[in-house]
């Protein structure tokens, strides 16, 4: 499969930074969602199960063909919550009818991490809808049982290195799980909606516990209420991975200066860009105050 990037014709830096600005806009005045948390968790993992879907083998999947506004993709029961984010998005696609859904939901992501203090991540449009019979089947996504050799076979689909992965991984500093959901449970009472390294300071520092949760599955609990799948305790387990857990967990710039270049290459995976499609740099809300 090829899937070449063709930006909206005519359209500028200034033509997306309008859309950026109306979901960080809607994302202010709607957020009291879940509980306080807001949309940019559910933005953030929308952008990933969006790109998730890649193989590397016959380059098929990706976020390219903008395929998950299809209930045959969105119905994957690993993907249960984000209808929230696509139903948050979906206005946004009315008011900008000429961005294709791959650009959408990429962008989205983007400017949820920034919005929630994240790396500055460039991005690029030029995704091209494709038809429902290019929805990959289900089967595609992670789950969160895996060990890290599950994990680290999962990411090799894409050809994704340890430091990548963990990296990547770090972006489960944000959010929640939701029982009714995936479930896995909370309680959480940490804040779960500002980026930084932390992910990787809690796996180290707290003391866990593993635990059959309210919906039978084990999970590994903290005390403070935060939690860990045994997909993100494996990065502990594993000493390829712990390496890098330690440097994250000291080094705050240089998470998210590999967080900022793995997320791209995940958003970007499978899609040729013309070197001629300059990468845009957005501006948060905060930077634009008059
Ligand atoms: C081994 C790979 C991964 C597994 C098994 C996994 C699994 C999960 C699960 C079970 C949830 C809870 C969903 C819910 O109950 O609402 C979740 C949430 C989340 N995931 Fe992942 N994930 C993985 C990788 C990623 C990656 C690569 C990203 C982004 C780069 C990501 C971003 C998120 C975010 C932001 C949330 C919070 C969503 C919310 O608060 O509604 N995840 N993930
Ligand atoms: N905040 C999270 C932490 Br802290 C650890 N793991 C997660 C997995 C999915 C969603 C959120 C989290």
């Amino acid at each position: 499969t090829l899937h070449i990037a063709r930006p909206e014709k005519g359209k500028t830096l200034a033509d997306f930074q309008n859309i950026y600005n109306s979901i960080a806009e809607k994302m202010k005045s709607e957020s009291a969602y879940d509980d306080g948390t807001g949309y940019g968790p559910v933005l953030v993992r929308l952008s990933w199960h969006s790109s998730a879907t890649y193989d590397k083998n016959d380059n098929s999947g990706g976020s390219y063909g903008g395929t998950f506004r299809f209930k045959k993709e969105a119905s994957d029961v690993l993907s249960k919550g984000l209808e929230n984010a696509t139903k948050f998005l979906d206005p946004i696609h009315s008011e900008y009818p000429w961005l294709s859904h791959g650009d959408l939901y990429t962008l989205g992501g983007v400017t949820a991490l920034q919005e929630l203090g994240g790396p500055k991540t460039p991005w690029r449009p030029g995704r091209v809808d494709t038809g429902p019979e290019t929805v990959p089947a289900h089967g595609r996504l992670p789950i969160p049982e895996g060990n890290a050799s599950y994990v680290r076979n999962y990411y090799d689909r894409f050809g994704f290195n340890d430091q990548e992965v963990v990296a990547l991984l770090g972006a489960h500093i944000l959010g929640k799980t939701h029982l009714k959901n995936s479930g896995y449970d909370g309680p959480w009472d940490d804040d779960t909606n500002i980026f930084s390294n932390e992910f990787f300071g809690n796996l180290l520092e707290r003391k866990w516990t593993l635990e059959k949760n309210a919906a039978s599955n084990m999970q590994y609990n903290a005390k403070g209420g935060i939690m860990m799948l045994p997909t993100d305790y494996a990065l502990v387990q594993d000493p390829k991975y712990l390496k890098y857990v330690k440097k994250y967990a000291d080094d705050q710039d240089a998470f998210f200066s590999d967080f900022r270049d793995i997320y791209v290459k995940l958003l970007e995976r499978g899609i040729s860009f013309d070197d001629s499609i300059e990468p845009l740099v957005f501006k948060t809300l905060k930077e634009q105050l008059k």
